[in-house]
């Protein structure tokens, strides 16, 4: 279970965000050793109060840990043949980090594994450097010898559409029924920088085809938009920005909103800060009855989608019917000019070996 992590507690913020600058993959810095830890020291005191004021960390492990042995257990029934199933946590920023669960493998004496990204898009920033350090660690032999096969997107599988199309259900049901079909909902996302977009990162593209997915599922009920949050940094971003978009709504008399996180599975200070506090906050100040779905987080019709997604690769699998990899995981972007990517593509097209 690949994905980014957080701070379990507060006191781990200064050394998520080390390892997040440090990461030459999501932010290339000159000097990236040396700057990484200045820039993470200046960020620790803010993001340290975003994280106390959500409840003193980030919910992050204990969801994936759920998640990832729930998901197993019903594997067990659906895909007996490679029973029985165990999941494990690699994070990038946070413990257990990518190079801990792969000592962790070797131990166990693991020979067959799925790196199963959580982020439903793929962007070389999220999914593309959590595969990188996969590679770079398990060609340096520290994961023992094992036979890989990846599951790197699934944005427009069913049962996660399902799944967070009733989350908005529950969501409009918290407005009068005769207001709820000019409720606007508003997809958030976080941002790239336009420089990973133009570089033909593939996230924007599948970010929208989950929203038009779950907007299809819900038969065009309601006018939607997809916005962009969590900017950082002076450079050009991918927009509109969420908080400009909730303030464009309500000036122009649209003051009935969802907020629905579409690119993270789990709470994280950007729902539970940012769209929480600031966000829904900023809303209600200007009027609006404004309210967010809940994440994916313990949601049962979610986690049946994960096992149904990890069944499925693993019979396509055994019976040859795909490789290792996707098809669309082959191709770099035609920016890309990291040649991680290029060698981790092929490692893992050629089952890790
Ligand atoms: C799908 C989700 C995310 C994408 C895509 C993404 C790209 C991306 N992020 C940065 C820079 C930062 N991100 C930071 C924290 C952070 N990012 C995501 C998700 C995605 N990032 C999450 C869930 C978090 C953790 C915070 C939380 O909500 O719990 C940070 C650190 C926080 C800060 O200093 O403000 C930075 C920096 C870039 C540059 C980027 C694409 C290239
Ligand atoms: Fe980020
Ligand atoms: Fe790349």
């Amino acid at each position: 279970m690949m994905n980014m992590g957080g701070p379990s507690t507060v006191s781990e913020t200064h050394d998520f965000l080390k390892n997040l600058f440090l990461d030459g993959d999501l932010i290339p810095l000159p000097f990236q050793s040396i700057l990484a830890p200045i820039i993470a020291k200046r960020r620790t005191p803010q993001i340290e109060k975003q994280y106390a004021d959500i409840g003193g960390g980030s919910p992050i492990l204990h969801y994936t840990k759920l998640q990832g042995e729930r998901m197993a257990a019903l594997l067990d029934e659906l895909h007996p043949e490679t029973a029985p199933h165990k999941s494990y946590v690699a994070f990038r920023y946070a413990k257990p980090l990518t190079d801990e669960t792969a000592r962790q493998l070797k131990a166990d004496g693991v020979k067959r594994a799925v790196a199963f990204t959580q982020y439903p898009q793929y962007s070389c920033s999220t999914t593309g450097s959590s595969l990188n350090e996969l590679y770079r660690r398990g060609k340096a032999g520290e994961a023992g010898d094992i036979e890989w096969s990846v599951i790197d997107r699934w944005g427009t599988h069913p049962g996660f559409i399902e799944a967070v199309a009733q989350n908005i259900e529950r969501a409009l049901a918290k407005f009068p029924q005769d207001k709820r079909s000019d409720v606007v909902l508003l997809f958030s996302a976080h941002s790239l920088p336009m420089s990973v977009v133009n570089r033909g990162d593939p996230y924007v593209m599948e970010v929208s085809a989950s929203v038009a997915a779950v907007m299809d599922r819900l038969g065009h009920s309601n006018p939607y938009r997809l916005v962009w949050q969590s900017q950082v940094g002076p450079s050009a971003w991918m927009g509109p920005q969420t908080s400009d978009a909730i303030k464009g709504l309500a000036r122009l008399g649209r003051k009935q909103v969802i907020l629905i996180p579409i690119a993270f599975t789990s709470d994280h200070i950007e729902t539970l800060y940012e769209l929480d506090l600031e966000y829904v906050k900023e809303g209600k100040e200007l009027g609006m009855e404004i309210h967010r779905a809940e994440s994916l987080n313990d949601s049962p019709v979610f986690i049946r989608a994960l096992a149904d997604l990890a069944a499925a690769h693993l019979r396509d699998y055994s019976s040859g019917k795909i490789g290792p990899t996707s098809i669309q995981l082959g191709l770099r972007c035609p920016g890309c000019t990291n040649a991680t990517c290029g060698a981790q593509k092929s490692w893992f097209a050629r089952g890790g070996r």
